[in-house]
């Protein structure tokens, strides 16, 4: 082993390259080099520990830190530059230790310094990504769930509140508890029984036991027995209290005969609290609980009503002369006591206290009845204003928690100078609530607030939409029976409101609903009158339509007839001039024309017959040779009876002249009546060349006539089928016949009829019914063979249906 100086084993001599004058400078040297770099060493791994605590958090403090582990560091590596040399100085057994400490230290530092940047990139990266997309998202759908939630709140609250007055409503605005305090000391010791019973599975009943053993029943919202503590009772009582919070105004009162436990059950003992203490309990704990998202604010006033004046019992007037405080009408309408003291309390505690000092200042005085017997009517007013903090809405209940006055005959108490006075005060007013309460159960239009300060006061919480509960407060001692009768007999009446305003409504409703309909009834039954005169008046009317209707229709069938009875007798003319002038010379042929031309007069319609039968159908083509100039396919009958088919060019020329238009029908049946004398000359002899034996119907079942859409649908299927008909024309049939829209419009009548060149239809929206529009339609469709022949002109093709027919 190369043993080495103290100068080559300095790393200070080394860096300075310096030489110690002694050996024992040198150790001196290497001594503060070495408590140096242990304290710098020590300090730097501090500063690396502390650095790397807070790396976490402080990110700048990490780079702060690391900056001076950085510089430590390199002044350790500095420091231990020449290890070898250490290892070959002959302090080697002093010095080791403290290189070795100080390799150890820098490695450290290495590892340190690794770590420092390893955590520092890792910090940077995560500064760098913050906010991370991912965060933003699920930031931004809580806000949106958030908002959800919060409009699903006030939803839900809202119908909450809906509810929750539905219920109290249905229940009763005005409900009515009874709470029965047990015997006292005093009535046991004098021996006086309970004439109270109650029935074990019913909680709002009670039986009273009168002095002739017979027994009253009492029926109540909720009996409350001498054994049910004041737990018990509240937990009825809360449903109500708490809806001041929801902005109603809530009334609770305890009436009773002296001695019954008013005070009791309202303010209680310190061992057993009362309605007042609970409920102001149960307000703040509410109103804390619904701090999320209700800011409320309580304030508090107590007042008493003694001898028809009101007095601020938050006021201490021992030193100074009682504040005269009357009621007043507000500029919102609302009843208020302007002076009244009204502090805000944000805890219980600070409320409570106050009541308690308003308490002692009650007026109490003793009667034989009760040591400590309340005088006075006494008043708690509880002001709840809250606002909701997601939509703003503003609420403001009023709650009163009244103990009034004991009710006591002022016989019995025997009472006398200012306590008679006070007594009859109170009676006066008890009497003044018994009125209200009763107008209010009437549903009376005037109700009497206003005859004490009491009814006055309590006036925006008694009736309407206030919710209140009366605890009638009764002794179950035989001795007390009297008052206690009273008592019930009193909350009875106000139970008359009990059974409430809502179902005293229900019932008004339902009546009214009865009433509306019977007058409903009444109604329609005029309205159903006045529609039936109305329709018999219609019904005359109608008849007297179709009256005329009838007369109009036996008009036109006079008329067709007479027509048809004109165009036989022409028909008749016409083939006989046409015979004659094909059998006569020449020369005679102008005096045969005009004799031809001549038409016998039409005879009187009764007498003329209608025409029997009408062919219109064109022999076919084949049957008759074309013509060169015109043609006539008329049958002419000879003398002789035989058919004799004319198919001279002259008389043809000459019929074309006659029979100006193409007319190629022929009357069928000789009439059966009597005839002018040209016809019974030629009667035998005519037959129709329509009328071929094969294919001739039975003359008297059917008149075939241009219009007759139902003759055509019968031909139309080839199977003829001959139901009687009636003699005239279907066309012309009486209305009742006439089954069909589609059988007697004219557009039907068209489109089955061979006669294409009839009457074009104008009713193609013909749709009435009524025989007058019939009639009138009817009368273009009139057929005339002169008509059709005219019309038919230009074409001489034979239809179709007329040759399936031949
Ligand atoms: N339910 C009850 N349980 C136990 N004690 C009761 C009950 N009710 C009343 N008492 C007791 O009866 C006494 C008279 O009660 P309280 O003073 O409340 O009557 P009150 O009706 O207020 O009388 P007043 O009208 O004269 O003020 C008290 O000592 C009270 O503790």
């Amino acid at each position: 082993m190369v043993e080495m100086s103290p100068e080559d084993c300095d790393p200070v001599a080394l860096v300075h390259d310096s030489k110690p004058s002694s050996t024992s400078e040198t150790v001196q040297t290497l001594e503060t080099i070495k408590s140096e770099l242990d304290g710098d060493v020590s300090d730097e791994v501090q500063t690396l520990d502390a650095a790397t605590n807070d790396l976490d958090g402080d990110v700048t403090g990490k780079d702060i830190a690391a900056e001076q582990v950085v510089g430590g560091s390199d002044l350790i590596e500095e420091s231990g530059v020449s290890n070898e040399a250490e290892e070959a100085s002959p302090y080697q057994g002093e010095t080791l230790p403290i290189l070795q400490k100080i390799i150890d230290l820098s490695t450290k530092i290495k590892d340190l310094k690794k770590d420092h940047t390893v955590l520092s990139d890792e910090v940077k990266l995560t500064t760098k990504t913050f906010p991370d997309p991912e965060v933003l998202n699920t930031l931004q759908l809580l806000g949106t769930e958030h908002e959800l939630l919060k409009k699903k709140y006030l939803a839900e609250s809202s119908e909450r509140k809906r509810l929750y007055n539905e219920v109290i409503e249905l229940k009763g605005n005005i409900r009515v508890f009874c709470r029965c305090r047990p015997l006292n000391q005093n009535e046991i010791s004098n021996g006086s029984t309970t004439v109270i019973e109650f029935e074990s599975s019913l909680d709002n009943e009670l039986q009273v036991l009168c002095s002739d053993s017979s027994k009253k029943q009492f029926k109540f919202d909720h009996v409350f027995r001498p054994e049910d503590n004041q737990e018990a009772v509240f937990a009825q009582t809360k449903p109500i209290v708490t809806s001041v919070l929801d902005g109603f105004n809530v009334c609770i009162f305890a009436y009773g005969q002296t001695g019954t436990g008013k005070t009791f059950t309202m303010e209680g003992t310190p061992e057993n609290r009362g309605v007042n203490y609970r409920t102001l309990e149960e307000l703040f704990r509410t109103s804390e609980d619904r701090g999320g998202f209700m800011r409320y604010e309580l304030s508090v006033s107590m007042l008493e009503v003694y001898n028809e004046k009101i007095r601020d019992l938050l006021v201490d007037n021992t030193n100074q002369p009682t504040k005269k405080l009357e009621i007043k009408q507000a500029a919102d309408g609302t009843l208020d006591v302007p002076g009244l003291v009204e502090p805000h309390v944000n805890v219980f505690e600070e409320m409570w206290e106050l009541l308690k000092s308003g308490s002692r200042v009650r007026s109490v005085g003793s009667t034989s009845a009760n040591e400590l017997s309340s005088r006075s009517h006494c008043l708690l007013r509880v002001t709840a204003k809250g606002e909701n903090l997601i939509n703003g809405q503003r609420t403001r209940g009023q709650l009163w928690l009244v103990d009034l006055a004991g009710s006591e005959r002022v016989g019995k108490i025997e009472v006398e100078g200012d306590r008679l006075k006070e007594s009859q005060f109170i009676n006066k007013s008890l009497s003044a609530l018994g009125d209200v309460i009763s107008s209010l159960a009437s549903k009376a239009a005037h109700v009497p607030y206003r005859n004490s300060k009491l009814t006055h006061m309590l006036q925006s919480s008694l009736g309407g939409d206030c919710k209140t509960l009366m605890f009638v407060q009764i002794s179950p001692s035989s001795s007390d029976l009297g008052e206690t009768l009273c008592s019930l007999n009193f909350a009875s009446r106000v139970r008359g409101v009990e059974s409430g305003p809502i179902r005293k409504q229900a019932d008004l409703t339902e009546l009214l609903k009865y009433k509306q309909m019977a007058e409903k009834a009444k109604q329609d039954e005029k309205e159903t009158k006045k529609l039936q005169d109305g329709l018999s008046s219609a019904q005359l009317r109608l008849a007297a339509r179709e009256h005329m209707c009838r007369n109009l229709q036996e008009k036109v069938r006079d008329l067709e007839n007479q027509l048809a009875e004109e165009r036989k007798t022409r028909l008749k003319q016409e083939t006989r001039a046409f015979a004659s002038s094909a059998s006569i010379p020449s020369w005679k042929q102008g005096a045969q024309k005009t004799v031809a031309e001549k038409k016998p007069p039409l005879a009187p319609s009764k007498s003329r017959l209608p025409l029997r039968r009408i062919s219109n159908f064109l022999p076919p083509s084949s049957a008759f040779p074309p013509m060169k100039n015109s043609y006539s396919t008329s049958a002419e009958p000879s003398l002789d009876g035989k058919e004799n088919i004319s198919t001279t060019s002259g008389a043809a020329r000459i019929t074309s002249r006659l029979i100006l238009p193409k007319r190629m029908s022929i009357a069928v049946r000789p009439p059966t009546t009597t005839l002018t004398t040209t016809q019974q000359v030629r009667k035998p002899k005519r037959h129709s060349i329509a009328t071929l034996p094969a294919l001739r119907p039975e003359p008297n079942s059917y008149m075939a006539t241009p219009l007759n859409n139902t003759s055509a649908s019968r031909f139309n299927n080839g199977k003829p089928s001959f139901v009687p008909r009636k003699r005239y024309s279907r066309l012309f049939s009486p209305m009742p016949e006439l089954k069909t829209a589609a059988e007697t419009t004219p557009t039907a009548m068209r489109s089955s009829s061979k006669f294409m060149g009839s009457p074009p239809a104008q009713a193609s929206s013909f749709k009435s019914r009524l025989p007058t529009a019939i009639a009138l339609q009817r009368k273009p469709v009139v057929w005339s063979p002169l008509k059709f022949m005219k019309n038919r002109r230009p074409s001489l093709a034979l239809p179709s249906r007329a040759s399936n027919e031949m």
